[in-house]
């Protein structure tokens, strides 16, 4: 039997690319997976872990043939690869991405595919780690995860219904958003979180008894802090993509830790704990899902 996707093009075989090839692989949906990158050790590593079957040459033969292109770099690499995707895309080539941010990579999309702009179908998937590269690609690291599709007006349905066919075989639950909604709930709920742990450390980082500080944080400061390992240009490129959303949410999070403050400042037993108590209820409710 064929399958589903006979040949895919991969630019940015990292931790997003490289799990979506290995999934794909699993799943027996790939006949060959082509990788671009921007350092051929990468791409060496990605052949012997078995995510890439070759190096990609020549971007126009490659994608011309191909039946899906995943942008997989950081979102301030898509522009440029876009536009040297465009003129060469088959007629039935789609092209799908994994960025964090969606609204900058639409307009990344317009202003380079132009009136080939309805073969691409953006995507968000929520999952991942603070590892990168093609070592921290894991086949399973889609399985159960939600994918979000940000889908535009020139999208036929087949196309739409054929890159959520590829998340889906990766073992993602698919759902949709507008481009805009998305970029206002991931600021929410994962931008601003990852802004925060980076400033947490960064803070720390810069006091004389830093080691004497880090050696007796606990598992608190793990948990809080894991995402800080995570790779500083990809959350760079996100944070400016997403500045609108993301300077309103750390404002209200700076109002609220100025009511936390105060709190402390008047000795408020009460407002403490039940600013303490509403967080522990949400939080618990939210883990039980
Ligand atoms: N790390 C995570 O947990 C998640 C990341 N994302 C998004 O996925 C994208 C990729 O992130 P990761 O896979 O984590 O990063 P990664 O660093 O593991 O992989 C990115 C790869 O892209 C390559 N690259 C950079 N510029 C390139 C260019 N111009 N042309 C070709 N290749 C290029 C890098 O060499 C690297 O191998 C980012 O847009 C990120 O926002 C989305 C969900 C989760
Ligand atoms: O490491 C973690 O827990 C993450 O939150 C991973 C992550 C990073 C970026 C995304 O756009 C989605 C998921």
């Amino acid at each position: 039997m064929q399958p589903a996707f006979r040949k895919v093009v991969i630019f940015g075989v990292g931790l997003i690319g490289g799990s979506f090839a290995l999934a794909l692989r699993k799943a027996g949906a790939v006949g060959e997976v082509v990788g671009f990158g921007r350092s051929a050790t990468t791409l060496q590593q990605a052949k012997q872990f078995g995510i890439i079957d070759r190096m990609g040459e020549d971007v126009a033969h490659e994608v011309a043939d191909a039946s899906l292109v995943l942008l997989a770099t950081p979102v301030a690499q898509m522009a440029d690869i876009f536009m040297r995707i465009a003129p060469h895309l088959g007629a039935h080539t789609l092209v799908t991405d994994g960025g964090s941010t969606k609204s900058d990579v639409v307009v990344a999309a317009r202003t380079n595919l132009k009136d080939r702009i309805a073969h691409f179908v953006p995507a968000h998937p929520i999952a991942g780690a603070e590892q990168s590269g093609p070592a921290a690609a894991l086949e399973e690291l889609y399985q159960g995860k939600k994918v979000v599709l940000t889908p535009l007006p020139e999208n036929s349905k087949e196309a739409v219904a054929r890159v959520r066919k590829a998340w889906e075989l990766c073992g993602a639950m698919v759902s949709e958003l507008t481009s805009q909604q998305h970029d206002e709930v991931f600021a929410a709920v994962s931008h601003l979180p990852h802004l925060l742990s980076f400033a947490l450390v960064h803070d720390l980082a810069q006091r004389d008894n830093r080691d004497q500080l880090l050696s007796f944080a606990a598992s608190g400061f793990r948990d809080f802090t894991r995402i800080a390992a995570s790779s500083p240009e990809m959350w760079r490129d996100i944070s400016l993509a997403n500045r609108e959303a993301l300077l309103q949410e750390v404002k209200r999070y700076a109002d609220e830790l100025y009511v936390v403050y105060q709190a402390l400042q008047n000795n408020d037993a009460a407002k403490l704990e039940e600013i303490f108590s509403l967080a522990r209820e949400v939080r618990s409710a939210w883990t039980q899902q």
